[in-house]
């Protein structure tokens, strides 16, 4: 990586302010946290910090998105501390507010590494819009920014990109890992590369799909942007999710992509979005009132004669509606198919797919499964990351 890492700073008897991504998914009812994996991400950086001694440890994390009072109730950081402070192994101080004399003196008077956690960035305005005089406020508070939030670092926000705008700043061991392991396989991959994308909307993943049309020897289309491709191609489709406004960008991705374009030619199908109905398996053709929910068994033997060989495979997006099980077995066999390749580079780009490999228990099969929904997607895309670019180079 041509940015300064943590590696690359004194930190020794600073103070030292983190931006981690501790946007962590939560029971809608109790509001407790469902997954801690990207807290459990954060830690290798904040262990290191903690033993090069530093003054104090201050973290900046946003939970959800926060435009009403209504919202920030629901978004409340705190809920983030104890478990931190349980996966450290050292006392976290949970800072109630975001700016003012509570903050200022906890971290003026913080000692010995104290870890502090400072409530939810986005209970700022001026966070999402990368106010320049939040960024200049909170950089005050100390003496170098260690940017470890990839999840974050496809936001041009006060905390990723303003904070090391006026300090000396560089990025943690998860954002190195992260850029290590996207970076070499959209850059540099060992060949055969294999891309695999699915998940819900063709808009979310258009740009993803071009350019890794340009860089991967093969890319399979799944989930519910097939039905997209399928119309374009003339193909009845149901009651199928659709985007008619991309049908022509379908079309013109179709002809672009050739022969290494994968699409599905069967799906499993239902007349309801729904575990039950009249669950069954049918061809490119969808019959009235039924809807594709995952792809067929012939797809899936496509898929993994796609991925027969395969050194380096990016995969972002479940095949189907892996939540309800009817509709898991085209994800299960994507997963079981990487499971296969021991020797290839393989990586789960966040968000759904993530979710998928670690619940149906393939996360130790694969060699990278990203803490970035969105950032990953973006890195794939071939964008520019503000967190990432906001680091002092080398
Ligand atoms: N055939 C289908 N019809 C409707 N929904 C589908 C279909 N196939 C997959 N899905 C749904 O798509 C959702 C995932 O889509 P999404 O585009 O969000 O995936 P992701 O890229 O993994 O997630 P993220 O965008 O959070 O990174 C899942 O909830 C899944 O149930
Ligand atoms: O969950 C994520 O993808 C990151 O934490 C970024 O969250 P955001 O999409 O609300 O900016």
């Amino acid at each position: 990586m041509d940015k300064k890492t943590i590696k690359d700073i004194e930190v020794t008897g600073k103070t030292v302010l983190v931006r981690v991504d501790f946007n962590v998914p939560r029971n809608k009812e109790t509001g407790e946290i469902t997954n801690d994996n990207r807290i459990v991400a954060a830690l290798p950086t904040l262990k290191y910090l903690l033993e090069q001694k530093p003054k104090a440890i201050v973290l900046f994390s946003h939970l959800g998105k926060v435009k009403t009072e209504e919202d920030k109730a629901k978004n409340d950081l705190s809920v983030v501390a104890p478990r931190l402070s349980e996966l450290l192994g050292v006392d976290v101080k949970f800072v109630n507010c975001t700016r003012g004399p509570e903050l200022e003196n906890a971290v003026k008077e913080a000692d010995n590494a104290q870890v502090i956690l400072v409530q939810n960035t986005r209970y700022e305005k001026g966070e999402s819009k990368n106010d320049p005089e939040l960024g200049q406020y909170w950089a005050s508070l100390g003496d170098v920014f260690v940017e470890d939030a990839f999840g974050s670092v496809h936001r041009a926000h006060a905390s990723t990109a303003g904070i090391p705008a006026h300090l000396p700043s560089a990025a943690g061991f998860l954002v190195e890992k992260e850029i290590a392991y996207i970076g070499k396989a959209v850059s540099d991959p060992e060949r055969p590369m294999v891309a695999i994308l699915g998940g819900a909307k063709v808009s979310d993943k258009i740009l993803v799909i071009e350019n890794l049309l340009k860089i991967a020897d093969k890319v399979i289309v799944g989930g519910g942007m097939t039905y997209t491709f399928m119309k374009a191609m003339g193909h009845e489709i149901g009651n199928s999710l659709v985007e008619d406004d991309r049908i022509e960008v379908a079309k013109e991705i179709i002809e672009k992509g050739g022969d290494k374009l994968i699409l599905p030619v069967d799906s499993v199908i239902n007349n309801a979005f729904a575990a039950e109905g009249d669950i069954k398996v049918c061809g490119e053709d969808i019959p009235e009132g039924y809807m594709g929910l995952d792809i067929g068994p012939k797809s899936v033997e496509n898929i993994k004669a796609a991925l027969e060989g395969a050194k380096t495979v990016v995969w972002n997006g479940p095949m189907g509606v892996f939540e309800m099980e009817p509709f898991a077995k085209g994800t299960i066999a994507v997963c079981e198919a990487l499971a296969n390749l021991p020797d290839a580079n393989t990586i789960i780009g966040g968000g759904d797919s993530a979710a998928a490999v670690m619940q149906l228990g393939y996360a130790d099969k694969v060699s990278h499964i990203s803490t970035g929904g969105g950032a990953s997607l973006e890195y794939m895309e071939g964008k520019v990351l503000p967190g990432i670019a906001a680091i002092d180079d080398k």
